[in-house]
Order: structure tokens, then C-alpha cells, then sequence
């Protein structure tokens, strides 16, 4: 089982991993970016906003995304791993290039190995901004409301395009809510 957590910055995904370790105690748990020592490098290039170019950015994080499916992903699959983030932040966050292309170069990167469980959390605008402003942001996060908006909006489009087995919920509900949502998707 590889289970994948989504959602755009502040839609709780660190609240339910949190959760999801108590439940869950015999799973892998890891991250895209950073989730092995080479991806911790990539990670700091991506995220401190060094690099002039969105595309080398992107491919800074499909970096990323080889090696963690390399050195985490494949030996663990057949167990459960749950992943904070994966190839459909890529595709989404990727938005200056059309869904299509980026969604290729994804496939290469994760070498054709995709989620069988999708957890997409759902912010509404209004709740965005609530929770945006409690936070210190990162170069990606200060891109803003309308920016995060549409990533999210690619988020669900390529959920549907890549034809994965999901569930959006409703990031607003109460904590414990999305937990037993989250709890009932994986037990199927
Ligand atoms: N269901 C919820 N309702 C209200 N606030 C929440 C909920 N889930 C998380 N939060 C709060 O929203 C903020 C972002 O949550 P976090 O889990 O860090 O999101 P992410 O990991 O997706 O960036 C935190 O302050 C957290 O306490
Ligand atoms: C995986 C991935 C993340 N991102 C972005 C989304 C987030 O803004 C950031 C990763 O941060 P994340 O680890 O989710 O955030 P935090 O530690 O602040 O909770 O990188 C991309 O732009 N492309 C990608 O392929």
C-alpha cells in the first residue's frame, strides 16, 4: 500500500500524519521533498528560493522524487508507506508548464510507480487565509492566496487524470472528522 497525503500548504496534513503514526504504527512514514539524505540537499535548494528558474526548481523536486521512490518507495510498497506530499504537489506546483508535459516528466521520475491511495485535503479560500496568516512563510507559501488556490485546483485535476483511487475531504471539518475519514479510506 502506498498511501499518499496531499494538499496545499496548511490543509492539516502534518495533523493527520501526527494521528495516522498512533494508528498506523507498523507503517513507513516519510516525505517528498526530503525523505532520504540526498533529498534533504535537494530539499534546502528547492525551498530557499535560490534558483532564478521555475524549471530548474522543478527539477530540483523531480530529483527528489527519483530517489525517494528509489531508496523508499519500491522496498516498502508492499507493506504500508505513507507519504506527506508526492508526485501530485509535483505535477501541481509545477503550474508555469502545461499539466501534460509535467505530468511526463513525473513519470519518469517515479518510474511509472504511482500511489494507491490518494488523501487530498481541501481548503476553501476563506480558511486558506485564516490559516496563512498564522504563518511564517516559505518562499513557495508567499506566493499567495490565488496562487495556492489553483495548485490546489490542479491537485484535483490530476488526481482525475492519473485515474487514482482517492478521497477529498473537506480540510474545515474538525480534526478528529478528517482523522476517522482518513482512518475508514485505508481500511478500505
Ligand atoms: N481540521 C482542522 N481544523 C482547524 N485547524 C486545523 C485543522 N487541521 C490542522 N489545523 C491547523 O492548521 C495549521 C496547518 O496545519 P498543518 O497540519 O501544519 O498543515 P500542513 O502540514 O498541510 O501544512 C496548523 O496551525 C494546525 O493546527
Ligand atoms: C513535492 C513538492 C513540493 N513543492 C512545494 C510545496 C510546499 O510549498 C513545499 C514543501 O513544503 P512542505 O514540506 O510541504 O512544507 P512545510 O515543511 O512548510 O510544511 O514545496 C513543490 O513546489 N513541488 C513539489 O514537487
Amino acid at each position: 500500500m502506498y498511501i499518499v497525503i496531499e494538499g496545499i500548504d496548511t490543509a492539516g496534513k502534518s495533523t493527520q500524519l501526527d494521528i495516522l503514526k498512533q494508528k498506523f504504527p507498523q507503517a513507513v512514514f516519510t516525505k517528498e521533498p526530503g525523505g532520504t539524505e540526498i533529498g534533504l540537499k535537494l530539499r534546502a535548494m528547492a525551498l530557499n528560493g535560490e534558483a532564478k528558474s521555475k524549471v530548474a526548481e522543478m527539477f530540483l523536486f523531480l530529483a527528489d522524487r527519483a530517489e525517494h521512490i528509489e531508496e523508499i518507495i519500491k522496498p516498502n510498497k508492499e507493506g504500508i508507506v505513507v507519504s506527506d506530499r508526492s508526485v501530485i504537489s509535483g505535477i501541481s506546483y509545477a503550474s508555469n508548464l502545461p499539466l501534460e508535459v509535467v505530468t511526463s516528466l513525473n513519470l519518469i521520475a517515479t518510474s511509472n510507480i504511482l500511489p494507491s491511495h490518494v488523501i487530498l485535503l481541501e481548503l476553501s479560500k476563506d480558511e486558506l487565509t485564516k490559516r496563512l496568516s498564522g504563518k511564517t512563510n516559505d518562499s513557495i507559501e508567499s506566493r499567495g492566496i490565488d496562487y495556492l488556490i489553483d495548485i490546489q485546483n490542479r491537485m484535483k485535476k490530476t488526481v482525475e487524470i492519473l485515474n487514482l483511487n482517492h478521497i477529498f475531504i473537506d480540510a474545515s471539518l474538525s480534526i478528529e472528522e478528517i482523522s476517522k475519514k482518513i482512518e475508514d479510506f485505508i481500511n478500505g
